[in-house]
């Protein structure tokens, strides 16, 4: 069975998708004060697609005509072997790249450069493969810079501390501690984020990319450099985050054995094409993905049998 995806394949994805939606919506509106924020999508409309997305750089081909459709409170994961092209996909769809050919979808305003500067007002929210947190800040602060771009009292009224700059301070506050309880960080929230374990600070990190409640997160190996354990209880934080939210999730991936147990569906790369869409159970047993992993697995990943 080829898993490339189809126009058909694609449909079936919406489909399940509307189901998914009506109860991603009903969980949010009742999960808490932060409802508005959530955007309810049409649910006929993905809220990320690609078409014929093209990049390269001299002359490597980084992707090569990629097409996906990511629906509504779905997790997709993107996995591939090392320079697949899976980061310059994220790339692209957070604007850091331009794509030669095709355009990005995000809900229903069309782009062929994702303008970055805007990610956040359409609802996007990214993490990177480093961490990008203020060492030298406390948890809670660092929580809500997530939030910075929502801010509209401009820095002379935020020194000033007028009426607005201090109500709008009280609720980037309530916010990121909403997010914090949310992700079991309440004990550490006081603390330098310098000062934390690894694996704590990947709960920081999405700690920050939820708080203003995107509509689409995207993760750059969220689990990578922690524990199993950890990889676990961070996978079930994101399978929450989804539940109470109806956040859409597009994450890279290495550990292929948290991908299949996390993900709704999973997009395979090799050489800067999609060689597989599908579900976990599809993607385990396509021979096109068993052929592309052959010889390059990452190390550690024996577990992950395809
Ligand atoms: N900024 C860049 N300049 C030049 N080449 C690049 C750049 N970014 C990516 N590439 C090339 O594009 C191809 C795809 O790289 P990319 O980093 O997207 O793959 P990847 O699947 O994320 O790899 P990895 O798993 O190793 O992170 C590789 O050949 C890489 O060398």
């Amino acid at each position: 069975m080829s898993l490339v995806a189809t126009a058909g394949g694609d449909a079936l994805i919406v489909a399940r998708a509307r189901e998914r939606a009506t109860e991603a919506s009903r969980v949010a509106r009742e999960t808490s004060r932060a409802t508005d924020a959530v955007r309810v999508a049409d649910a006929g409309v993905p809220v990320l697609t690609l078409q014929g997305i093209s990049l390269s750089f001299g002359g490597v081909t980084a992707l090569d005509g990629i097409d996906l459709a990511v629906a509504k409170g779905e997790i997709r994961a993107i996995i591939g072997p090392n320079g697949a092209g899976k980061s310059s996909l994220l790339n692209v769809v957070s604007g850091l790249y331009r794509p030669d050919r095709g355009v990005v979808q995000l809900g229903s305003e069309r782009f062929r450069h994702v303008p970055t500067a805007r990610l956040a007002a359409v609802g996007v929210a990214r993490t990177f493969q480093n961490l990008a947190l203020f060492k030298g800040l406390p948890v809670l602060d660092n929580v809500v810079m997530g939030l910075v771009h929502r801010r509209r009292a401009g820095f002379v009224r935020q020194i000033l501390s007028t009426p607005q700059a201090r109500r709008e301070e009280a609720e980037a506050r309530a916010a990121a501690e909403e997010a914090i309880t949310f992700l079991h960080l309440d004990a550490v929230k006081h603390q330098l984020a310098g000062g934390l374990p690894y694996g704590i600070l990947k709960r920081v990190e999405l700690a920050r990319a939820l708080v203003a409640r995107p509509q689409l997160l995207l993760l750059d190996e969220p689990l990578a450099g922690v524990t199993l354990a950890e990889k676990r209880e961070l996978a079930a934080h994101l399978r929450n985050a989804r539940d109470a939210y109806g956040t859409t999730i597009v994450l890279i991936e290495h550990d292929i054995g948290v991908v299949m147990g996390l993900s709704d569906r999973i997009a395979v790369l090799d050489y800067g094409r999609k060689i597989a869409d599908g579900t976990p159970d599809e993607v385990r047993s396509c021979q096109a993905v068993i052929d592309a992993y052959l010889g390059v697995a990452h190390e550690g990943e024996t577990e992950l049998v395809i």
